[in-house]
């Protein structure tokens, strides 16, 4: 990760389309290095809250820092610019061009340029793609399309990495190449924060978490403590009924 690590803060974010009332007064900060799990029932926020922070979608209202300097309402280029970088749900390769066609088109838009190459060896072949770089992307397995998706936003040299469901459609005996990728990220510095409804893998990687409820934190602080408490308990019942418990 080049450049100085920073801090990204969350104040009063909130957001509406139209009448509906989607994220409300949405606070928190997260250090480099740090990981955070957002979970949450279904419709609760979490991808809005992701698209707010990337630039999609602009927040009704609060501010997003990144160190001292206001983005609030920067446009998704800008911010990956200055490493606020996300994965999406659904693999966000082109198609049609090969592994190595990929990264290399990810690296060009990067803070590093092709120089990033050397960065992303390790998880290439840590996740099995470095010996298939000459095949198109949507012919490769599911699960190593979504790897491709992960290493596609890691090579755009973030600071902060938003990840949206990376163990969704991903085989069990997959899902530990997820923790690979954290693991190596948030040791080079970079903060990450993760939306999954795998609740072991949550476990597994986010010490601290923050629970959305209806657009607003109903919870926030130690995985295990969090996740112990009744309201939250509560919150999934009726909704995801089984997947936090
Ligand atoms: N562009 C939009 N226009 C109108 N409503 C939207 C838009 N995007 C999201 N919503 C609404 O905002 C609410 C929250 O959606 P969001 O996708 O953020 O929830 P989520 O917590 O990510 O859910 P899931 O776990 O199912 O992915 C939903 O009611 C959704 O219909």
């Amino acid at each position: 990760m080049s450049g100085m690590a920073r801090d990204l803060r969350v104040e009063g974010l909130a957001k509406r389309f139209g009448g509906l009332r989607v994220l409300e007064d949405v606070d928190f900060t997260l250090p480099p290095g740090a990981v955070l799990g957002v979970i949450g029932p279904n419709g609760a926020g979490k991808t809005t809250l992701i698209n707010v922070i990337t630039g999609r979608t602009p927040p009704t209202a609060g501010r997003i820092l990144l160190g001292s300097q206001d983005v609030t309402g920067w446009p998704t280029h800008a911010l990956s610019r200055l490493g606020v970088v996300r994965s999406f749900q659904q693999t966000n390769t082109f198609k049609t061009a090969d592994v190595r066609e990929n990264v290399a088109r990810a690296l060009r838009f990067s803070r590093g340029g092709l120089d990033g190459w050397t960065r992303l060896v390790p998880l290439l072949r840590d996740f099995g793609l470095a010996d298939r770089l000459e095949e198109q992307s949507d012919k490769l397995p599911y699960g190593l399309q979504k790897m491709l998706g992960l290493v596609l936003a890691y090579a755009a040299d973030p600071q902060v990495l938003l990840l949206d469901e990376p163990a969704a459609g991903l085989e069990r005996s997959e899902r530990s190449r997820v923790d690979d990728f954290v693991h190596h990220v948030s040791r080079q510095g970079c903060s990450v924060l993760i939306v999954e409804h795998d609740m072991d893998l949550v476990r597994r990687l986010c010490p601290e978490i923050l629970v959305l409820d209806a657009g607003a934190v109903l919870a926030r602080g130690a995985v295990a403590e969090v996740l112990a408490r009744p309201d939250v308990i509560a919150a999934y019942v009726g909704a995801d009924a089984g997947d936090a418990v």
